[in-house]
């Protein structure tokens, strides 16, 4: 289960949730804040965050994930490197972080999907969004269809994760479509008990 979250500045509480999180089954967790007017954080602010979920990561013996930016996966020592399609193509991103950081990419079509289930250089993708979501406003939904065309033609051989407006009120759809991995953001970021959520929906994907 990977877990996307933003630095929660107006809380203050990111190694609490991060641990939190952490406890309750996320495996991989990523940075990732648009900042309040999708104006992303400064390279300071970002690394400052992610040696807080670093420490975490190691405290859980999870993997640290950056989004975006191939230079700031390097500086971190992420473990993972997300990039979507109008990110830095996988081949460049690859001559930045080297051959030791996972890169994982977006899809949104059947064809983005089978592109990245075959592309070199790439070692995950998503596919999604399988619900319209808030956390990514403007974005059509792929729905549950992509998510089975992933599971019948795509995945193959490759690690996927169905992302997008995915919860615990409908993550067994998800599953049922045949997915084994998910991203979430808020049915863990906006969890009154971020641990019990976490917990609730991984005991669901074993
Ligand atoms: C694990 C994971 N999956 C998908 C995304 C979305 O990436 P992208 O399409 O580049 O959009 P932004 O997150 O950058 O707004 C992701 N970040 N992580
Ligand atoms: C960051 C992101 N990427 C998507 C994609 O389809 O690539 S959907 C998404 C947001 C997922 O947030 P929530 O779990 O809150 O719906
Ligand atoms: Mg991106």
């Amino acid at each position: 289960m990977y877990l996307c979250t933003d630095a929660r500045a107006e809380r203050g509480d990111l190694a609490e949730f991060a641990d939190a999180a952490l406890a309750g089954g996320v495996d991989i967790i990523q940075l990732r804040d648009k900042g309040p007017e999708g104006a992303p954080l400064e390279a300071r602010q970002e690394l400052a965050a992610l040696e807080v979920l670093a420490d975490a990561c190691v405290r859980h013996g999870a993997l640290l994930a950056v989004n975006d930016r191939a230079d700031v996966a390097l500086a971190a020592e992420a473990d993972v490197l997300h990039l979507g399609q109008d990110d830095l193509p996988v081949e460049q991103a690859r001559k930045v972080v080297g051959d030791e950081v996972a890169i994982g990419r977006s899809t949104h079509d059947v064809v983005q999907a089978d592109a990245a289930a075959t592309e070199a250089g790439v070692d995950y993708f998503c596919t999604g969004p399988t619900w319209t979501t808030p956390t990514k406003p403007g974005r059509e939904a792929a729905g549950l269809e992509l998510v089975r065309h992933a599971a019948e033609h795509a995945g193959h051989g490759r690690p996927w994760f169905a992302i997008g407006g995915i919860d615990a009120t409908n993550l067994d759809e998800v599953v049922a479509a045949g997915a084994e991995r998910v991203v979430v953001v808020r049915a863990i970021t906006e969890a009154e008990d971020p641990r019990a959520a976490a917990a609730a929906l991984r005991e669901r994907l074993l």
